[in-house]
């Protein structure tokens, strides 16, 4: 499916449009529910959007976010996404959210997904998804050339799978496609020419293996891409 692509004339009206229409989603899920699962992208590019979504007039203590994917790193590293979380979205009003911890204190990955898992499968399925993508075409931590890249693609891969990437300095945790996929709303947050080039070579034909975004869009969520230079 060829996903709507919205070009922002700058990241800042970006970050406030997608913010506002990530609010009115988790809104109506929040209706529609009781509940609602969000979750979002770590990296360099959301922090913008992050904040403005945190001054949202939702009711916050009923919203799970989470992580789209995490470094395998403690908080204590500015490596990791969950810092960042904490520092642009879980303040003011937002504070009220429910985390999803996607680390927890262990020697590798694999020793901590069984508890993590547990929890995220919990507050299944995602109600709105945002995630981002690097010019390598990977999207959370699923990366061209990782270690279980067709467990983390497979139709019946686990909800949360360990990964390891040439182009990953540490090990990471992500979301599977399955999980992500089944999103109730999903979109795609991107900025800079290079990534612009990027999301053109992933809407061409190729192998998913190629190019792990792909996954996301041609999933049966139709995909909103968020751009901007
Ligand atoms: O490592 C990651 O990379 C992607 C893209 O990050 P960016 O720094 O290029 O914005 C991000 O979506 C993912 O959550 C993150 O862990």
């Amino acid at each position: 499916m060829i996903p709507a692509i919205l070009h922002y004339a700058s990241r800042q009206s970006l970050a406030a449009d997608l913010a506002e229409m990530v609010a009115r989603e988790l809104s109506d899920a929040l209706e529609a529910h009781g509940r609602a699962t969000l979750a979002v992208p770590g990296g360099t590019t959301p922090g913008p959007f992050l904040e403005a979504l945190s001054q949202a007039d939702i009711d916050w203590a009923r919203v799970r976010v989470m992580l789209t994917d995490e470094r395998f790193v403690p908080e204590s590293s500015d490596r990791s996404n969950t810092r960042l979380l904490r520092q642009t979205l879980l303040r003011g009003r937002a504070a009220e959210a429910v985390l999803v911890p996607f680390y927890a204190p262990g020697e590798t990955p694999e020793d901590v997904i069984p508890d993590l898992s547990a929890a995220v499968q919990a507050v299944l399925p995602i109600d709105v998804c945002v995630l981002g993508m690097g010019e390598d075409m990977h999207t959370a931590s699923i990366f061209p050339g990782a270690d279980r890249l067709a467990e983390a693609l497979a139709p019946l891969a686990p909800v949360l799978v360990p990964m390891r990437a040439p182009g990953a300095p540490e090990p990471r945790l992500t979301l599977s496609a399955p999980v992500l996929r089944a999103a109730g709303s999903l979109h795609l947050l991107i900025a800079g020419a290079g990534k612009k080039a990027a999301l053109e070579r992933a809407l061409q034909d190729g192998p998913v293996e190629d190019a792990p975004v792909r996954a996301i869009l041609s999933a049966p969520t139709p995909v909103t891409v968020h751009y901007a230079d």
